[in-house]
């Protein structure tokens, strides 16, 4: 059964960019994944001036909105760089919050997916034929936080031998 997520309020909103669930990365502490993703687009850029806006918006939304100013400039190799941005980013937040760490390990091998119905990247879109980077980004996280506690075990039980 494919899992669908959306609004934070909604079933499985912890897997949403906006959930209240902080970051540190490099030293700094960000609200949400959607505060420290946005923020990124800047970096580089001759309008780096409004990272700090961004980082400080009461907001996930209002840090949305900041970042999705078009006039603003993008850092030149946004395109290429943000679904590592993102990947970063989303596997911080499930290291770092045991709570909601159990709820995307519970998923098992289910398909998760973004019901956004605007985006086409990293949601499904309205048509449900969108890219669904995030729910792609999502499952492989599951996999590499699955993979590393499987290590962790055999680890300990080799050094109890
Ligand atoms: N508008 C909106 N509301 C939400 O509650 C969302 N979860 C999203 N999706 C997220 O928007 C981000 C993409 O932003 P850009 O279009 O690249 O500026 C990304 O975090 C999506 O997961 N949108």
């Amino acid at each position: 059964m494919t899992i669908y997520f959306y609004k934070v309020w909604q079933p499985y909103g912890c897997f949403s960019n906006f959930s209240p669930h902080g970051i540190q990365i490099q030293g700094t502490y960000w609200s949400t994944v959607e505060h420290y993703y946005q923020a990124q687009k800047f970096v580089g850029s001759v309008d780096a001036v409004i990272i700090p806006a961004i980082h400080a918006a009461p907001t996930p939304e209002e840090a949305a909105a900041l970042g999705r100013c078009s006039t603003r400039q993008l850092r030149p190799d946004w395109q290429v760089a943000k679904t590592q941005v993102m990947r970063e980013a989303v596997l911080k937040k499930f290291l770092t919050h045991a709570d909601i760490r159990e709820i995307l390990l519970n998923t098992g091998n289910e398909i998760l997916v973004e019901n956004s119905p605007t985006d086409y990247f990293w949601g499904c879109g309205a048509k449900i034929t969108g890219q669904n980077h995030l729910g792609k980004i999502l499952m492989s996280v599951r996999e590499e936080i699955r993979q590393s506690l499987l290590l962790s075990v055999i680890t300990a039980d080799c050094a109890s031998e």
